[in-house]
């Protein structure tokens, strides 16, 4: 995998086995600083840490709002408490103002004149192994520990199943499954099964014989026999019907696959990659997998945490996205909290095109920087009574919507270059890579030329 783009703090390292043991180091995470968005930890080292304008770990661009000696975080072992040194702009949690001199309670969001920080029980990973962008993919530390999970998976095994919410990033750690093991040359398939009708499931995962079924003229192949030698990621898999399930499972005891119409099967040789935005154990408790399949795809699993547990990689995430709209724009710091205060149930897909949405309309103003104003009421916040988080239906009926907004720009910027991948990449502001791996997921043709294009 290329690493495309060097690392916001230290870069080099990963989480090394026995990491989980090493003493937590509680601390503050600056986000943003200065008019730009940051990944840096600020450490409690003793009992307290004083921060203001000038503090080392904030880097040489200095907030010009922030006071020199601008608030204390103390840390009683299990919260953090905010107190205001009497500062000229304030300090504010969670958008409200703190009096000087008044410890409080930090819970989310700690703002410092124009900076913003998160509280974390944990900066160590973050101070040894900062912010990376690998192929277009950012990932911070705990995103890098899913990522050696995986590689370990690659390396000493052939399946893998990823838990996550919607618009996480769980194709791209699949593609890194894939990738980082020994079959990294055969192909990967990619298969929404929620988005493929049931009637069809068993024809598109098998493949069928010519004569099979009225209309089928031709042998055609599935999914897997176009996945061997590689990987098949099967997203959503639970929604594939329980007899489809069990074939399923047949196939990857086997290593035989049976097309329908077909007299013999013939062999496969693939490994299997599954993804879900709910618990495995708690469908087969409902009776929606096999419990039988579930040992074969659901070990080992990972986790990918949602965006809202990792603010170091959003508010970077968001900086990109604003530039990559309009790259003289840019962000006030009431953007970038409002961000960090809403839980994102649609995560990094949603936040995209939410920050695109607020981009477009500061620029119809002719503003020169995005604000929360400009975001809208909706974006990144819960369904439902937005306490209790919302209920799974309505998260993956939003990420629904929004892929298909998704869609529509690519397949509107495709339409524009002729098919041409590198020229619409470049309109719609992302990496190559992303935009081939989304025309392979939704299946859209892209035209040839775009391999002699590439700037
Ligand atoms: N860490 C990241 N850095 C940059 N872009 C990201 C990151 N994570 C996700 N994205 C982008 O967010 C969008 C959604 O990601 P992806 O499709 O991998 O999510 P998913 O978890 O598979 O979603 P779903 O469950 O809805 O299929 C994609 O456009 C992807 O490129």
């Amino acid at each position: 995998m290329a690493r495309d783009v060097s690392t916001l703090g230290p870069s080099e390292g990963s989480l090394e086995a026995g990491d989980s043991a090493r003493v937590r180091t509680p601390g503050l995470v600056g986000v943003y600083g200065a008019g730009v968005a940051l990944a840096v930890a600020l450490p409690l080292r003793g009992e307290s840490l004083e921060v203001g304008r000038g503090t080392p770990s904030l880097g040489e661009s200095e907030d010009p709002r922030m006071s020199r000696k601008h608030a204390r975080i103390r840390f009683d072992g299990q919260r953090f408490w905010v107190t205001d040194l009497g500062s000229q702009n304030g300090t504010f949690v969670d958008g409200e103002r703190l009096l000087v001199g008044a410890p409080r309670e930090a819970r989310r969001i700690i703002r410092m004149g124009s900076s913003l920080f998160v509280p974390s029980a944990d900066v160590g990973p973050l101070e040894r192994l900062g912010v990376e962008r690998v192929d277009g993919f950012l990932r911070g530390p705990s995103f890098r520990g899913v990522l050696d999970e995986v590689a370990r998976a690659s390396r000493l095994g052939t399946s893998l199943h990823i838990h996550g919410e919607s618009g996480t990033g769980k194709e791209g750690v699949a593609r890194a499954f894939h990738s980082l093991g020994p079959r990294s040359t055969g192909p990967f398939i990619a298969v929404n099964c929620a988005a493929i009708p049931q009637a069809l499931a068993e024809r598109l995962l098998f493949g069928a014989r010519r004569g099979a079924y009225s209309g089928a003229e031709a042998d055609a192949q599935g999914y897997l026999q176009s996945a061997d030698g590689g990987t098949l990621f099967l997203d959503e898999v639970v929604e594939l019907d329980l007899s489809v399930q069990a074939k399923l499972l047949r196939v990857l005891e086997t290593g035989e696959v049976l097309a329908l119409g077909a007299a013999k099967p013939a062999k496969v040789d693939v490994r299997v990659c599954s993804a879900s935005h709910q618990s495995l154990r708690a469908l087969v408790a409902k009776g929606r997998l096999r419990e039988d399949l579930y040992f074969r795809i659901g070990r080992p699993e990972v986790v990918l945490p949602p965006l809202r547990e990792r603010p170091e990689e959003l508010a970077l995430l968001l900086q990109e996205q604003v530039h990559r709209v309009e790259p003289d724009m840019g962000t006030h710091v009431s953007l970038l909290e409002a961000c960090l205060l809403r839980p994102w149930p649609g995560n990094v897909r949603e936040l995209l095109v939410e920050i695109r949405g607020a981009v477009q309309k500061a620029l119809a103003e002719g503003s020169r920087r995005v604000s929360s104003a400009h975001l809208g009421s909706g974006a990144g916040t819960a369904f439902g009574d937005g306490e209790a988080g919302p209920a799974a239906r309505e998260v993956s009926a939003k990420a629904r919507t929004l892929e298909g907004e998704e869609r529509a720009r690519v397949e509107a910027a495709l339409r524009t270059h002729s098919g041409n991948v590198s020229a619409a990449a470049r309109e719609l502001g992302m990496h190559r890579t992303t935009l081939r791996r989304l025309l392979e997921r939704w299946d859209l043709p892209s035209s040839e030329r775009e391999e002699g294009d590439e700037p």
